[in-house]
């Protein structure tokens, strides 16, 4: 059986009460590691070690601190294959998933800030003959980053790189759900030289050892992605606090289909927005709005793409679908299929478990799911259901389209499917979401500002947005 460590002051160390959690394989239903359950004493030894390693780190020049996260990067593309293997593992996503999204994206959030933090700069506001003001922009000091299960390396990177790039120090927590990459990538830190106590990754539950962390006095700034009930509730938490918060929650996307797209791309790129990691991204398109000329046809073209998504064994190449993350997953998902039903909603694909042979046998297997007939404004359609499952509707009119989009209390990202720019501009600029994809869909450059509105999120990460956000500006004004 894998034990799995925390990695605190440079050393991967027990937890110190000695206590463990299983860890299960979602494809098998099997416990094949135990991870540290960590409590606020481990979090007090990480975050003193943060402190410790603190004004060394904040000192060393930007591209010491970017050579070593390049260094970083290079060893996640070194062990793509091993880590690839972990995440599917450990979350049930397809191992090809994993090789080709995931970890590349995780070597690619090092390389990115490694680099970014050579060019990040801050202002100067020059008043001719009265005076010169700049802007310094310090490190904030110890932060935490706080990650879900769905993208397990690649969100976990997402938020230390740039944290670490900024010049400031980590503790970090992964999932309980999926510990496996965050552990491996800690050995990785270790090979890599990063000096003891910059990156400190503790492991556990959220009440054990994410709760400590947030509400840590020592630590300046929290970065969390998952759930908006648990944001809400770190948010309550850390903002008396006065500590920095970026909240990367939930969504609840609208996927656009005008009749004029091009259909045969639309219908390609809407099953992977739909079902890509069995549905477990925020960004997914969970809502499906095509104008109703095209209804019918998009419907049949969507539907035989469906079925030819095959769920398997996550390691099988073959496979489309792999495991949910749990089993108490996997029921919360089953629960909204049974309310769609509930509400009046036509089952057109999908809906059952599905039951594997062999070593999937008690793995946590779902059908891609596909509704029409339930009514905007009904739970379905208004709650995140985080799974592969996804509701068809007609629109007769772009301002119809833009009420269905805009009636959730979620703004993350939206996509539009359309030959008419003018059309796409108009749409894009009257959605309330963070993100808009035309005729794409996450399509990911880094520099970009990624984040929601509304109950997706506070504030915005990526490129100069999460550099600014690790560091505390100070404005300086020198007379002429
Ligand atoms: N990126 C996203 O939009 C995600 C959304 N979700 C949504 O949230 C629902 C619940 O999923 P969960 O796994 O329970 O997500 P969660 O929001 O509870 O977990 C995310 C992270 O927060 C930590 N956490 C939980 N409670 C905490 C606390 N009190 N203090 C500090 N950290 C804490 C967890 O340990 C984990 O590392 C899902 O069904 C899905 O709808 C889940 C994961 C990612
Ligand atoms: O940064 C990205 O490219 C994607 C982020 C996805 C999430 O934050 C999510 O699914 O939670």
């Amino acid at each position: 059986m894998l034990h799995l460590l925390n990695y605190i002051g440079g050393q991967l160390v027990a937890p110190h009460a000695g206590r463990y959690l299983d860890n299960p394989e979602p494809a098998t239903g099997q416990v094949f590691s135990r991870i540290p359950d960590s409590d606020a004493h481990d979090v007090q030894q990480a975050v003193a070690a943060a402190e410790a390693a603190l004004p060394a780190w904040r000192l060393l020049p930007a591209e010491e601190r970017g050579r070593l996260l390049v260094r970083i990067s290079e060893l996640i593309e070194r062990d793509l294959e091993r880590l690839a293997q972990a995440e599917s593992q450990d979350n049930g996503k397809p191992v090809s998933l994993a090789r080709a999204v995931d970890i590349p994206r995780a070597a690619s959030n090092f390389a990115f800030f490694g680099t970014a933090a050579q060019h990040f700069a801050s202002e100067t506001h020059f008043q001719e003959g009265v005076a010169l003001n700049y802007t310094v922009r310090h490190p904030l000091g110890v932060v935490g980053c706080i990650s879900p299960w769905n993208l397990p390396l690649y969100l976990f990177t997402w938020k230390i790189a740039p944290a670490l790039a900024a010049g400031c120090c980590v503790v970090a927590k992964p999932s309980e759900i999926t510990p496996y990459t965050a552990f491996l990538l800690s050995e990785l830190c270790i090979e890599a030289g990063l000096p003891a106590g910059v990156l400190n990754i503790v492991h556990g539950t959220g009440p054990g050892a994410g709760q400590p962390i947030i509400e840590h006095p020592a630590i300046k700034a929290i970065s969390f992605t998952g759930g908006t009930k648990t944001g809400e509730h770190i948010a309550r938490t850390a903002a008396p606090m006065f500590k920095k918060l970026s909240l990367e929650l939930g969504g609840k996307n609208p996927n656009l289909i005008f009749a004029d797209c091009d259909l045969d791309e639309a219908v390609r790129t809407s099953l992977r927005s739909s079902f890509a990691n069995q549905g477990q991204i925020c960004l997914c398109g969970s809502r499906i709005l095509v104008e109703r000329s095209i209804y019918e046809p998009f419907k049949e073209r969507f539907l035989a793409g469906v079925a030819g998504l095959t769920v398997g064994d996550p390691q099988r190449a073959e496979s489309r679908q792999g495991a949910l993350v749990s089993e108490a997953h996997l029921q919360k998902v089953m629960s909204y299929i049974e309310l769609a039903q509930q509400e009046g909603g036509r089952l057109l694909a999908g809906g059952q478990r599905v039951q594997l042979e062999g070593r999937c046998a008690g793995g946590y297997f779902l059908q891609p799911t596909v509704f029409e007939g339930l009514a905007p404004d009904c739970r379905t359609n208004r709650e995140e259901i985080f799974g592969p499952v996804v509701t068809l509707a007609p629109f007769d009119t772009e301002e119809e389209a833009l009420t269905w989009a805009n009636g959730t209390e979620y703004g993350l990202a939206a996509t539009i499917w359309t030959r008419d720019l003018n059309r796409a501009h108009r749409v894009a600029h009257a959605l309330h979401s963070g993100i808009v994809w035309i005729n794409t869909w996450l399509h990911r450059d880094l520099r970009t500002p990624f984040g929601g509105m509304k109950n997706s999120g506070v504030g915005r990460e990526g490129g100069v947005e999460a550099l600014r956000f690790f560091t505390e500006p100070q404005s300086i004004t020198v007379k002429l």
